[in-house]
């Protein structure tokens, strides 16, 4: 079942300005992990600012579950969608743990016994729970980070929307908030949007969708998308370790069966190889 739908979707900021998205179209099954990546001021934002309805397209149409977005349905639209930025800073509204994560429940008007099982379930599932009373500001980046996605899981999204939420972290914390996310995909099975510049994040996700100069340019698999650059400047991007060091190695004559997407599946291929030497 299509969750979320892009058809013909143009966008731009002002009218004396270029278009910023130009006749974007794809479609999201309910549950698929999806990647966006494209270099700096490419409109991958601007995706994510129209799927919440803070945008509205000036041509085209977008769908989320099968309702077609528009200044009267949004609100409706938004109890569905939650959605984690990369400031952690920004998005704390209460002075404790407790009150930023009762926040959106309470807009939602939530009956209160619903509200403490949803916090502290929430809290929980991100390893927080100690921290109900804790002063927000006071938290690590990290940890400031995992409150926001309990914040948001509490409200029981079917779509969640990260706008770069792990590129303000460092690569523990980094690793972190990704595993706490892949763990909560698996419990709950909401659809995943993530837009990031970290490629081997992307590698974790079922589809990867590139942008450049505000044109949909790739719509495919990860594996795909990564044994087929050849030009990673042009994307603005860099490929992962892994992928660099496949393209290298087949350079020297190695036929990787698929391309590895990470350094297991990258040893694992070596190990064969060698043995079939
Ligand atoms: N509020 C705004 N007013 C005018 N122009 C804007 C506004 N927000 C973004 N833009 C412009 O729209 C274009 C796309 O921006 P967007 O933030 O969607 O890109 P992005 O791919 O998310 O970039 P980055 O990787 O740098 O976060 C850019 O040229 C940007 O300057």
């Amino acid at each position: 079942m299509t969750i979320i739908e892009f058809r013909d979707v143009y966008y731009r900021y002002n009218e004396e300005e270029n278009w910023v998205l130009k006749k974007i179209s794809f479609k999201i099954t309910a549950g698929e992990s999806v990647a966006i990546i494209g270099h700096n001021g490419s409109g991958k934002s601007t995706i994510i600012k129209l799927i919440n309805g803070l945008l509205f397209p000036q041509a085209g149409d977008i769908f989320i579950d099968g309702e077609k977005i528009n200044e009267r349905n949004i609100w409706g639209i938004r109890q569905k969608v939650g959605m984690v930025f990369q400031n952690p800073e920004n998005q704390f509204v209460g002075t404790t743990v407790k009150d930023d994560v009762a926040f959106g429940l309470e807009n939602r008007g939530i009956p209160r016994e619903v509200m403490m099982e949803r916090i502290d379930q929430s809290l929980q599932a991100v390893g927080m729970q100690d921290f109900l009373l804790h002063e927000a500001q006071h938290l690590s980046g990290g940890q400031k980070q995992r409150v926001a996605i309990a914040a948001v899981m509490a409200i029981q999204p079917s779509i969640l929307l990260l706008d770069e939420a792990t590129s303000m972290l460092d690569p523990l914390g980094r690793n972190e908030i990704i595993e706490t996310i892949q763990h909560l995909k698996q419990i709950h099975n909401f659809t995943l949007l993530t837009i990031t510049h970290d490629l081997d994040e992307v590698t974790l996700a079922d589809r990867v969708i590139v942008l450049r100069e505000g044109k949909l340019t790739n719509d495919t698999t990860p594996r795909e998308l990564f044994s087929q650059v050849n030009n990673w400047g042009s994307l603005g991007l860099a490929p992962p370790f892994t992928t660099k060091l496949a393209s290298a190695l087949k350079k020297l004559g190695y036929r990787f069966p698929a391309h590895p997407l990470n350094h297991k599946e990258l040893l694992e291929a070596l190990w064969t190889y060698n043995l079939k030497k």
